[in-house]
């Protein structure tokens, strides 16, 4: 764990490093020019490693606490009940227990039938807002993106997916604020780009592993995630999250009590021109000693709207820099990360 510094360079980087830890509470306050102080220390590390731990959020310690208990006690149901609420393979966004796969299928680059051979050691529940009544899609979009949620019988379990979720919102819209400052960009810019968004939030289940897994199988393999940006609560059980570092070399993210793991996704890399970047991750198994510890993390995939056309942000390209990216549109982009991660 890293010191906390005792001159910090800027007021509100608490520690410094690849994935530094930033306090929020000034920007979150609204005072204008501690929004530009914080936005400024957040465009400085996308521009190098796009995963950063912010402190003084803002989201209330009981809305976390009651989605990190009501996902445990989903995911410590037995089997059958959890296969009941099977994703329907016709959802493009695999709402409810998710179906196996490999997020590094999902790769550009990937070898697809070689990855979706040793599929990632997780289980997974998802809820999406696109799920429920009077969410607004275009007339193009697919109607399978309407599916509806698939919720367990628990007490209290979608009550609690529900006030997370809204926490979640909040935040990241927050967050694409203080990015658009840090852009140069007016702060609304992104407002009306994620005013119907399609998020998934993802819950992660890594159970223990008695048996060691084959060789070159991960809780979830090296991947970069897909959208504008996810914000993670992870918890600090062995076999965590690894970030990939400038030289390839993989470093381990720190787990702060209360805090949440933001990084940037491939459309904000898009929107950017490459100037900042959606960095590549993964999941690695626990040591063998500490094989009998389950994990559960808790990402919030903020995704704009399905119609948004993600292209070079005009702050980002000039005559030596021209734009690098087809544009793109989000939810074509995510629903064909999806059929590759998952084989829809
Ligand atoms: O479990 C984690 O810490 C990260 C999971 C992850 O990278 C993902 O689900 O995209
Ligand atoms: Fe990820």
């Amino acid at each position: 764990m890293p010191l906390l510094l005792e001159t910090p360079a800027s007021p509100v980087t608490l520690v410094e490093g690849y994935v530094p830890v930033i306090d929020l509470s000034s920007a979150r306050g609204g005072d204008a020019l501690g929004r530009r102080n914080v936005a400024e220390a957040i465009g400085t590390v996308c521009e190098t490693s796009g995963f950063l731990v912010i402190v003084g959020h803002g989201v209330p310690e009981a809305v976390i606490a009651e989605m990190y208990r009501a996902t445990k006690e989903f995911f410590a149901l037995p089997q059958p009940e959890k296969d009941a609420l099977l994703s329907d393979p016709a959802d493009p966004l695999m709402r409810g227990f998710g179906r196996s796969g490999s997020l590094a299928a999902s790769n550009a680059d990937a070898a697809v039938e070689h990855e979706r051979r040793r599929p990632d050691l997780s289980q997974t529940f998802t809820y999406n807002r696109l799920g429920d009544p009077g969410a607004v899609l275009p007339p193009s979009a697919d109607e399978r993106l309407r599916l509806p949620n698939k919720w367990p019988a628990l007490p209290g379990f979608e009550e609690a997916y529900r006030g997370y979720y809204a926490a979640m919102e909040e935040l990241s819209v927050d967050i694409m604020r203080l990015f658009a400052l840090a852009l140069g960009l007016p702060e609304d810019w992104f407002d009306d780009k994620v005013d119907q968004h399609m998020t998934n939030l993802t819950t992660n289940y890594y159970p223990a592993q008695p048996e060691p897994p084959r060789p070159g199988q991960l809780r979830k393999g090296l991947h970069s995630d897909w959208g504008s940006l996810t914000v993670l609560y992870q918890d600090d059980a062995p076999g965590g999250l690894q970030v990939q570092g400038a030289d390839g070399e993989w470093l381990d993210v720190p787990v702060i009590p209360g805090s949440f793991v933001i990084n940037i996704g491939d459309l904000m890399a898009i929107w950017t021109n490459d100037k900042w970047v959606s960095t590549v991750h993964r999941v690695v198994n626990p040591p063998r000693e500490a094989a009998h510890r389950e994990r559960y993390s808790m990402p919030f995939f903020h995704q704009p709207n399905f119609d948004a056309v993600i292209e070079c942000i005009p702050t980002c390209a000039d005559p030596d820099r021209p734009a690098r990216h087809e544009p793109v549109l989000s939810g074509e982009y995510i629903t064909e990360k999806f059929r590759r991660a998952y084989d829809l």
